[in-house]
């Protein structure tokens, strides 16, 4: 039998997709999974694909079914798993050979990986794929790391499988070792944010307006047509509409509210924090998903605080407020972009990978969750003026914050005397605030810290290294 030009590992939701794409595309692929019998499943849902596609029992099959220089994609569960099936792999493999690493790997994990097999005579692909389960099937985004000599090797075959936004592949080589695994991981720290500022107009919209799912399914098709047009936002409204068939009543009304989550918003605050990079809107969408998963201490404390009253809400301009929301998502989605953005400049710097910024904003254009019409306009930005310190002071995006901030000022204002938490909002004005503010507080700080530690601080008038006038600081108490 002719031999494949491609293998893969993993055949769960996003390796049997993205399988199904390569094939489709013209390739020949070998697959194999832990578990044969979803093997024997995936053929029997291939259809037509399936004579383009090996299936294989072992390794050793699996190996053997693919043409030298091998490149092999692993899909399967981020982790130990990972390391557990390139040590299974390893001894049958050949000079040249490429493990691709597919799935939501820590880059700390794909730079470990990648330095490991230096000498070995074989290569590792770090690449974040998003786009879910459609995305994997009809054309993810695809973000890769690793050596630019190895993605000269399999750029065709992405290439073919990527999504296009205006003919361009949402597919590039990001840099070396664990680049590409580090936008993925902010990829999906600004998706938690952006989700989460969905989720708090929708809970304005819900509790602050009294508004059913349908109304509120109504209002985000109409931003879904406007400068909001995002994935997000569309399959927000679908949602919304979709029907429980057990209670008939709406399906988000039925659904617990505790979120998930898998490690990759964790991640992205994390390493932000590492190198004192402000991303507030990840944080506040990382710790508003941990709050929510503590619904049982929820319900005993409103039981106990109970809830604010209800501020103006009977004197609020409904129409005026929804059109203020959908001004203000806009501003705190310029927020946690710009954040993301500036976390990824200063890693780049960090871990030598010069990253390209108009380019990750291109290949985020299509394919993957966080698509959208604003992320063209972050495209342009970044290419007039590749290296500027942050998105929000480029000329457009600076009008955008301008025009957008008395909307974000009354939504946060509305929400806060209503008791609607609004984290995520409200981190994008204090961010916004403090950005652009040329004298901040940070001065009494300073003067806090010598005073209790001697820690020195820098004056105005030029001088560093200074100490306050405040004696010997604990001891005068
Ligand atoms: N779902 C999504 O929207 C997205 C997921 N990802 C990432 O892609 C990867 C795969 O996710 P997804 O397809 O959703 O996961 P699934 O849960 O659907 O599938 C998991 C796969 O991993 C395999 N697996 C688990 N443990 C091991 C192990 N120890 N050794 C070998 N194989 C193992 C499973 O094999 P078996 O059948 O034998 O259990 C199965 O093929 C993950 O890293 C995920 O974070 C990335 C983008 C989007
Ligand atoms: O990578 C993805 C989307 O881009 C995956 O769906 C990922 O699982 C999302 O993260 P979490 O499960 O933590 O919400």
């Amino acid at each position: 039998m002719e031999q494949a030009e491609i293998g893969l590992i993993g055949l769960g939701v996003m390796g049997a997709n993205l399988s199904l794409n390569i094939a489709e595309k013209g390739n020949r692929i070998a697959v194999f999974n832990r578990t044969y019998a979803a093997t024997e499943q995936f053929m029997k849902d291939a259809g037509e694909l399936a004579d383009r596609i090996i299936p294989c029992k072992t390794i050793e099959e699996f190996v053997a079914a693919i043409r030298p220089p091998r490149p092999i994609i692993i899909m399967i569960k981020a982790g130990d798993p990972v390391d557990q099936q390139m040590e299974l792999l390893k001894p049958h493999l050949e000079k040249n050979d490429i493990m691709i690493d597919a799935g939501n790997a820590n880059f700390r994990d794909t730079i470990r990986r990648f330095d490991s097999l230096k000498d070995s005579g074989l290569t590792f692909i770090g690449m974040g794929v998003s786009g879910g389960e459609e995305g994997a099937r009809h054309g993810p985004s695809i973000m890769v790391g690793g050596t630019e000599e190895s993605w000269k090797r399999v750029e065709p075959v992405l290439t073919s499988i990527a999504a296009k936004f205006n003919g361009e592949p949402c597919v590039d080589w990001l840099g070396n070792d664990g680049a590409g695994h580090f936008v993925k991981t902010i990829h999906n720290g600004i998706e938690y944010a952006d989700m989460q500022m969905i989720a708090e107009i929708y809970g304005i919209l819900r509790d602050g307006l009294n508004m059913s799912a349908v109304e509120i399914a109504d209002v985000f098709a109409k931003w879904n047509k406007g400068r909001l047009n995002s994935y997000l936002i569309e399959i927000t409204e679908k949602v919304l509409r979709a029907k429980d068939p057990i209670s008939g009543r709406p399906m988000v009304d039925m659904i617990v509210d505790k979120a998930g989550q898998k490690g990759t918003g964790k991640w992205s605050a994390i390493e932000a924090q590492n190198m004192g990079v402000p991303a507030t809107g990840i944080e506040a969408a990382v710790a508003a998903r941990s709050l929510s998963s503590f619904k049982d201490q929820r319900e005993a404390a409103e039981k106990i605080l109970g809830l604010p009253a209800s501020g103006d809400h009977g004197n609020v301009d409904r129409d005026k407020l929804i059109d203020d929301l959908e001004q203000a998502l806009l501003a705190g989605k310029i927020g946690a972009y710009a954040q993301g953005f500036a976390v990824m400049a200063e890693a780049s710097k960090e871990f030598g990978w010069s990253l390209p910024m108009p380019t990750i904003a291109k290949i985020w254009r299509a394919g993957c969750i966080i698509r959208s019409q604003f992320l063209d306009e972050i495209t342009s930005a970044f290419t007039k003026d590749p290296d500027v310190a942050n998105l929000i002071v480029t000329p457009a995006f600076a009008d955008m914050v301008k025009d957008t901030d008395g909307a974000l000022r009354r939504v946060i204002s509305f929400a806060a005397l209503g008791g609607m938490p609004v984290p995520a909002l409200a981190s994008a004005l204090g961010y916004f605030d403090a950005y652009r503010r040329g004298r901040g507080t940070a001065n009494l700080i300073q003067a806090q810290r010598d005073f209790f530690g001697a820690h020195g601080f820098d004056r105005t008038d030029g001088a560093d290294k200074h100490h306050g006038p405040w004696g010997s600081g604990l001891a005068d108490f």
